[in-house]
């Protein structure tokens, strides 16, 4: 499939940025770049650790001073770890990940400091003036943005530059070809890390939403409104429902063909996005229904969003290639809103069903609110909301 020079772009954005993510996609992340950094913590408090009798075996001097910054630095990183694990926030992850990278580079000058900004490659105090070069590569296994990496990168270059200016070295040709090579593996730990976070949006994209309208498909859009209205009823603010179905949507099929039936899907759910607020949660149920979910949405507000879509369906003239005249659809809709904490998110959606029944049976084209004393649709037929929500 060719990509256009607006998806490249867009593309290209989510790579730059995590600007757009989606809020769900940031939390997925967030569980990936957690369970890394809390094992990078770990394994490299316990390696540092491990490595003080290394040091008392093959150094001279300033081994106790060298094992006391070990032991504060292994103190930090377990401590970073131990927060994190406890965070699911992408922010929180963030945050873990420059304590952790500040915290390594500050042992780095310190335990460089100590030794007297060793530079000369027969020692061994030179494996301490390495450490930069190891601390890029590591960061290999994170999914980031090339924003997060470049920061990331800085920190660890400053620290370099600071160590090397002190030593003497800065202009050295040993310490050029050192920074040619690990600008080399820099740039590739950049591509690796993007490459990683290019792959999760993709198959993230394949998960969640729909491939024709590139809406929410059912389980995301579930999931997402399962979560959202929890959120909201424990604040006692209503939530609105509108449950959509495109009218006599089979006759298009059968006098158009399907792909004009495609197009059509595609653009009302264009004309319902346009409509929606950010906070809304839009996604195809299945076929030819969608649903809008409407946090803090009062029924009056609810009843005048489901005019609006109507109105805006009602007004499209789609074009299909093959057709002479453009194709005109209609909507009705179903509305239910919660009020009440005890409400859960399968009742209101069993009530939207129960409205958009008597839109349907109404003639079509129009919206109708639940209403409690007319239950119109017996037991044996109403859908099993709760199997679908839970
Ligand atoms: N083109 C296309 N058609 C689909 C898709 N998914 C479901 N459909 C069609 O949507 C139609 C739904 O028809 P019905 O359930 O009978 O409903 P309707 O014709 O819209 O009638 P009412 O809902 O009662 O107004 C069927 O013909 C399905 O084949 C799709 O992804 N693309």
């Amino acid at each position: 499939m060719e990509l256009s020079l607006s998806q490249y772009k867009t593309q290209l954005g989510e790579l730059l940025t995590a600007r757009s993510h989606a809020a769900a996609f940031n939390t997925t992340r967030a569980t990936y770049l957690r369970t890394r950094i809390v094992a990078l913590c770990y394994i490299w408090a316990a390696l540092c650790a491990l490595w003080i009798p290394v040091d008392a075996l093959l150094l001279d001097e300033s081994v106790t001073t060298l094992a006391i910054l070990r032991l504060k630095l292994c103190a930090v990183l377990l401590f970073v770890g131990w927060t994190t694990s406890q965070r699911s926030t992408l922010n929180a992850c963030r945050n873990a990940m420059f304590a952790l990278v500040v915290s390594l580079n500050m042992f780095y000058m310190l335990s460089n400091h100590q030794l007297g900004y060793p530079h000369n490659i027969d020692a061994f105090s030179y494996c301490y003036n390495l450490l930069p070069f190891v601390y890029v590569v590591i960061l290999t296994i994170l999914p980031l943005t090339v924003k997060e990496s470049v920061c990331v990168m800085l920190i660890i270059a400053a620290s370099q530059i600071y160590v090397d200016t002190q030593s003497g070295a800065l202009l050295s040709f040993d310490t050029i070809a050192l920074y040619w090579l690990q600008t080399v593996v820099g740039f590739l730990v950049i591509w690796a890390q993007t490459s990683k976070l290019h792959m999760m949006l993709r198959l993230y994209r394949h998960a969640t939403l729909d491939p024709l309208t590139g809406v929410y498909n059912r389980r995301m859009l579930l999931t997402l409104a399962k979560r959202d209205f929890e959120n909201t009823r424990t604040k006692s603010r209503p939530y609105s429902v509108l449950l959509m179905d495109l009218d006599r949507f089979k006759r298009v099929n059968d006098r158009y063909g399907h792909h004009a039936g495609d197009i059509v899907l595609q653009a009302f759910t264009q004309a319902v996005q346009e409509t929606q607020r950010k906070s809304d949660i839009f996604g195809r149920f299945g076929g030819e229904e969608f649903i809008l979910f409407l946090p803090r949405c009062s029924a009056n507000n609810a009843q005048l969003v489901a005019d609006r879509i109507m109105t805006r369906v009602r007004d499209m003239g789609i074009e299909v290639e093959g057709v002479s005249e453009p194709l005109k659809v209609t909507t009705s809709i179903g509305i239910s809103t919660s009020l009440c904490k005890s409400d859960d998110l399968s009742l209101i959606l069993e009530q939207a069903d129960q409205a958009l029944f008597k839109a349907k049976n109404g003639g079509r084209d129009q919206s109708s609110t639940y209403d409690q004393e007319e239950d119109l649709v017996e037991d044996g037929q109403k859908r099993p909301w709760l199997e679908l929500v839970n």
